[in-house]
Order: structure tokens, then sequence, then C-alpha cells
């Protein structure tokens, strides 16, 4: 896609971003998946590249340009990873979110240079057994004693779980108030009480943490209260607003990885006395592909500008996460198609970015969560 609407700026962080991964990224991301694990000097490098740091502006120690790079950025380091480009995205828009839109200056001081150049990794501490697309319906519990938030209660699908310092974690500290009842915290990962119960075994994105997380008496000081007493689940779905333009490029970038590979696969395999992107059944898939990944990303590109612009996407951003999610499945199945029998095999890494997209129609809110958003969201639709 050319690059008529970007900046000079966009560009340069996207083409940094690009050779990082195709450099540094991608021919590792099958042993870190093997390994269950991303190498921690490249998240490392990460850092020094401004890449954990990309919704954090320069006065707080982040690289922050707008939305449109960023969502670049998560494009391109998902194309050489999957997993990678999960860790980028949840670390920046609701890990460093929270901190940067709902913290004291003092907690904004203590955490976000920190969080913006990677030497602390943060995890977002939502969903529950119970609660996934119910968010609200919160069964950690948070008790102020003697000036201290007492949390206790079970967390699930933490990503970047193990590996992050700082939790933005949810509770309930008014039962009686339900929605308006939950509040944020910030919770160093360090904490007594503070338990990552165990990884889980994934379809795919195996190279990121995916964790279970219970929090036994997990004591923080009352000034650890992130936002206002009762704002909690305000602050979650304003920040996952955000975070579903990030899994939305997430998704895009591991479909466009998927493309490629298929793309140069039909141009070097041989059937029937001619490469297979001859024969117009492949050439067809391809450029279907090709036209869902463009038309993709003007959709998160349309988000990505609305948000940096200050205003509401919350419907733009569900588009993109969705369209963008589901495009992804289709994009990569069609990758494996063209590969034959061989994109059934480990050999090729096709197979694993079908297992990597997958997710993107799950987490930060299933598809059916961001219908449920657009459909209401119609109320605002003039005719
Ligand atoms: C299904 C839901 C959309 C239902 O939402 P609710 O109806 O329960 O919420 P509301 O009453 O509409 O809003 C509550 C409160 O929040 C404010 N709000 C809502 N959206 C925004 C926004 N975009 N910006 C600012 N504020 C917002 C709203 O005004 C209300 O505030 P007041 O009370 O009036 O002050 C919702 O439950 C939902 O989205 N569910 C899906 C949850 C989800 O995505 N979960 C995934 C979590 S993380 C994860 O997947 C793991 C991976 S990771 O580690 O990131």
């Amino acid at each position: 896609m050319q690059d008529l609407e970007l900046t000079e700026e966009q560009v340069m962080i996207r083409d940094m971003a690009r050779d990082f991964a195709r450099g540094e990224i991608a021919p590792h991301a099958q042993a870190w998946e093997k390994a269950g694990w991303i190498d921690d000097a490249l998240v490392a490098k990460m850092g020094e590249l401004g890449l954990l740091g990309m919704v954090v502006p320069e006065e707080w120690g982040g690289t922050y340009v707008d939305y449109v790079a960023y969502a670049l950025a998560v494009e391109e380091i998902s194309a050489g990873d999957g997993a990678t480009g999960a860790l980028m995205s949840i670390h920046n828009s609701v890990g460093c979110g929270p901190v940067l839109n709902f913290g004291t200056d003092e907690q904004k001081q203590t955490w976000l240079a920190d969080l913006a150049s990677g030497q602390a990794i943060g995890c977002f501490c939502l969903t529950e057994p119970q609660a996934g697309s119910e968010a609200h319906n919160l069964r950690t519990r948070a008790e102020l004693r003697d000036g201290q938030w007492v949390i206790n209660g079970a967390k699930q699908f933490v990503s970047n779980g193990k590996r992050a310092k700082l939790a933005i974690v949810f509770a309930v500290t008014d039962p009686d108030l339900g929605k308006k009842g939950i509040s944020a915290f910030l919770v160093p990962t360090d904490t007594p009480g503070f338990n990552v119960d165990r990884s889980e075994h994934k379809m795919g994105i195996r190279a990121s943490d995916t964790c279970a997380v219970t929090l036994s008496n997990c004591t923080v000081p009352e000034a650890n209260l992130l936002g206002a007493r009762g704002k909690g689940l305000a602050i979650a779905l304003s920040n996952l607003e955000g975070g579903r333009i990030g899994i939305a490029a997430q998704a895009l970038g591991i479909a466009r990885a998927a493309f490629e590979a298929a793309l140069a696969y039909a141009r070097d395999r041989v059937q029937f006395d001619k490469p297979i992107i001859e024969h117009q059944s492949i050439a067809n898939l391809l450029a279907d592909m090709h036209t869902r990944l463009n038309a993709t990303r003007l959709l998160i590109l349309h988000a990505a500008r609305l948000r940096s612009a200050g205003k509401p996407c919350l419907s733009e951003a569900s588009q993109a996460k969705l369209f963008a999610s589901e495009m992804a499945e289709k994009v990569c199945s069609s990758a494996i198609q063209i590969h034959g029998g061989y994109g059934y095999l480990e050999d090729y890494p096709v197979e694993r970015y079908y297992r990597d997209a997958r997710i993107t129609q799950i987490y930060e809110g299933s598809s059916e969560i961001q219908r449920m958003v657009i459909a209401r969201e119609l109320k605002h639709y003039l005719v």
C-alpha cells in the first residue's frame, strides 16, 4: 500500500519497526514459540527502540507520536511474530495507557518512565474465571484496612502476567454499587500475595505468557488506587478502546506475514509447468487476500486518526478489531491453502500464523462484543 497519507515520521517509525521485525524477530519466532517465551534481550531492545512507550508522551519518558505510528509499528512487529506483537500491544495500550490517562502525577513519576522504556512491563488484570465478556461481574474484592488496600481474588487470561512488573488490577470496592463499585489499582507484581499460578498452554501466540493470577491478601498503599474510587469499569473500557486498535493492527500484521509467505511460495512453486500464481484460482485467492489486507489497514488508520485527535472512536476501534481479526483467519487460511500440504507442516510458518491469528477474535473483547458495541453506538447514527 502506498504511503500517500502518512507523514514522514510515521513512515520512518514504520520502516524502523519493519527492519527490526525482519532482522531480529521473525528469524526467532519459531524458537520462541517452542520455548514459550520471548527472549528477554529482544524485549529490552524493543524498549531501547521506543516500541514499548508508544502511547506515552516524551515528557513522561515515552515516544508517543500518534496512534497511527503506533498502529503501524504494531503491524510490523506482529508481522515478525504475533506473540511479540501481543506483548507490545497489551503493554502499550492497557499497561501504560491506564497509568498515563488516570494516574496522579506521583503515580506517573513512579511508573511511566520505566514502563515506556520497557524496564517494567505492564499487565492488565480485568478478566476473571466468571467475568469475561461480562467485564463488570467481578468477584475480586479490595478492602481499605488501616490505610491500605487489601485485595483478594482470581484473575484469568492475564497477558504478560509472568513478565510484568506492574499489574493494573480491577476489583470491587463497593459491592452495593454494581458497575460503579469497581475500582482500579496499581499493584507491583512483587507485592506479597500477587501470585502467578500458571502460564496457560495455548493454541497460538505461545511465546506470549498468558497467566492465571491469584491475589491473596495482596496489600498495597491507599495511594495505589488508580483514578477515582468506583471508576474502575470506565478506566478498563476506555483503555480497551485504544487496545482494540492495537489488536486490530496485530491481526493485520499476522495476516500480512501469511500473505507475503503465500505470495513468495506461489511465485516459486511450479505445478502443471508454471508457477502456481499463474493459475487463476491461486491468483484470485492472492488478489482477495491483498484487498482484504488493504481495506483492513484503512479501517485501523481511521480509528487511529480519530483517537490521535482525541475524538470518540469506540465504534471505529471495534469495527477495526472485528474486521481485522475475522479477516486474519480468512487470509491465514488461504495462505495455508496456497501452500497445499506443506502449509500444514510446522516447516512453514503459515500454520503458526493461522494459530496466532485466532486469538485476535477473542481477547480484548470477542467479535460478539465488538458487534454489540458497534450496534449500541448506532444510536448516534443520523439517518
Ligand atoms: C459488553 C460491554 C461493552 C458492556 O459494557 P457495560 O454496558 O457494562 O458498560 P457501560 O455501562 O457502557 O460503561 C461503564 C462505564 O464505562 C464508561 N465507558 C465505557 N466505554 C468507554 C470508553 N470507550 N471510554 C470512556 N468511558 C467508557 C461508561 O461511560 C460508564 O461510565 P460511567 O459509569 O457512566 O461513569 C463491556 O463489558 C465489554 O466491553 N466487555 C468486554 C470486556 C473485554 O474486552 N474483556 C477483555 C479484557 S482483557 C483481555 O482480553 C486479556 C488480554 S490482555 O491481557 O489485554
